[in-house]
């Protein structure tokens, strides 16, 4: 273990800020883009910016993952704007705020096309911090709790250098993310770019694709459908779920304070995925039958974030408990597949 990133940054002053921040007859006091803002997360996140009257809110994504139907409430809206963009190719326009998302997130998706999500990672992350530069916009990179691989040290703090294989099917993600990270602290030490990183936690919730590949999605629509769920083995492998709506009040609260990260932004509750298909079934179908079917390579053992830094620097804590959680996941996903509860 070693020191963490943000106690060897000395960081340069910021690039002036555009001169639309303070324009006299600028609409909006805070122009924020959201790449990804079409998908799971990022369309929640579009959500809760867009209460705010004060902001204005881009969202570019290539809809590879995401879709324009988790964004129709805003399409029209005269804060908000939607762009059919790849971040692996520059773009020229004006914000304050860069959340940047942009990336498959599920290993099925990013699995598929593994340059492409490596290209996603690099490239898109440094077209997005050559866009901050210009502008002189502060940027927030979702990273992942895959940086720490397999990890072997539990829980997870985020001085963790973490136990990645450089070579695996997930690398394409896992060290897609962690040159991210490194690409985002090179921008702040040698350019002075405001930086946040968030290490997000297996995040669950309404929205996500139905056929999304994650265990939760894939659990809540196999018992809602009667078909068994599928604990990939040995299922004593364990995870920690955070809902949506406490890790989008997690990422603005990083993104507004003065903190670079990385933090750890996660739910601490930890589960085997054995007792995560017993909670789905008592909960949601206690009828249906769960599985052993047989796993992917390089699946993590364990997983669970500390998240002391999260509670001393942002004063966050999620809220919302798993079995509070998939009942709300549960409805969306019934109105979805057009199966109400007592069919
Ligand atoms: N959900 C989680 O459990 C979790 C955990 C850790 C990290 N994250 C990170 O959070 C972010 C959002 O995850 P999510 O769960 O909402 O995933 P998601 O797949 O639902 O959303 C990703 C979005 O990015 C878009 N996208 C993908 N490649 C793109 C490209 N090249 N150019 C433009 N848009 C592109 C997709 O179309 C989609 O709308 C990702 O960066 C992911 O790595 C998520
Ligand atoms: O049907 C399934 C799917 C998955 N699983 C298991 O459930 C666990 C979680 O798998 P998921 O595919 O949901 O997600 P993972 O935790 O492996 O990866 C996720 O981690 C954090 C994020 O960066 C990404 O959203 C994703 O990479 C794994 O152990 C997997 O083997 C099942 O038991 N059954």
């Amino acid at each position: 273990m070693a020191t963490n990133g943000d106690q060897q940054a000395t960081p340069k002053p910021p690039p002036n800020p555009s001169p639309l921040r303070n324009a006299k007859f600028f609409q909006a006091n805070m122009r924020i883009l959201v790449t990804g803002g079409a998908g799971f997360i990022g369309s929640h996140l579009v959500d809760k910016l867009m209460e705010n009257e004060k902001n204005e809110v881009i969202v570019a994504d290539n809809y590879f993952t995401g879709s324009k139907d988790n964004l129709k409430k805003w399409i029209g809206h005269p804060r908000f704007e939607l762009i059919r963009h790849d971040v692996t190719e520059p773009l020229l326009i004006e914000v304050d705020q860069i959340y940047h998302l942009a990336c498959p997130a599920s290993p099925i998706f990013y699995k598929y096309n593994p340059v492409k999500t490596i290209k996603t990672n690099v490239i898109g992350t440094l077209n997005m911090l050559g866009l901050a530069k210009r502008v002189g916009a502060r940027i927030l990179l979702t990273s992942t709790s895959e940086v720490y691989g397999d990890p072997l040290i539990h829980p997870q703090t985020e001085s963790y250098w973490g136990n990645v294989n450089p070579i695996g099917v997930r690398s394409c993600y896992d060290e897609g993310k962690r040159v991210a990270e490194t690409l985002m602290f090179d921008y702040h030490r040698q350019h002075g770019i405001e930086i946040r990183i968030a290490r997000i936690f297996n995040t669950y919730g309404p929205r996500m694709n139905i056929d999304d590949g994650r265990v939760v999605s894939n659990f809540i629509a196999q018992a809602i459908r009667d078909d068994p769920l599928t604990v990939q083995a040995p299922g004593t492998q364990t995870r920690s779920f955070c809902y949506v709506s406490d890790m989008v009040d997690g990422l603005i609260r990083l993104m507004q304070g003065d903190n670079t990260g990385p933090i750890n932004i996660g739910n601490p509750g930890e589960f085997t995925m054995i007792e995560l298909a017993e909670n789905v079934k008592e909960l949601i179908n206690p009828k249906v039958e769960i599985i052993m079917v047989e796993n992917t390579p390089d699946d993590p053992r364990q997983r669970k974030p500390d998240i002391t830094k999260a509670k001393d620097l942002l004063g966050w804590e999620p809220k919302v408990k798993l079995r509070d959680g998939l009942p709300l996941m549960e409805d969306d996903f019934r109105t979805r597949l057009g199966v109400p509860k007592n069919k």
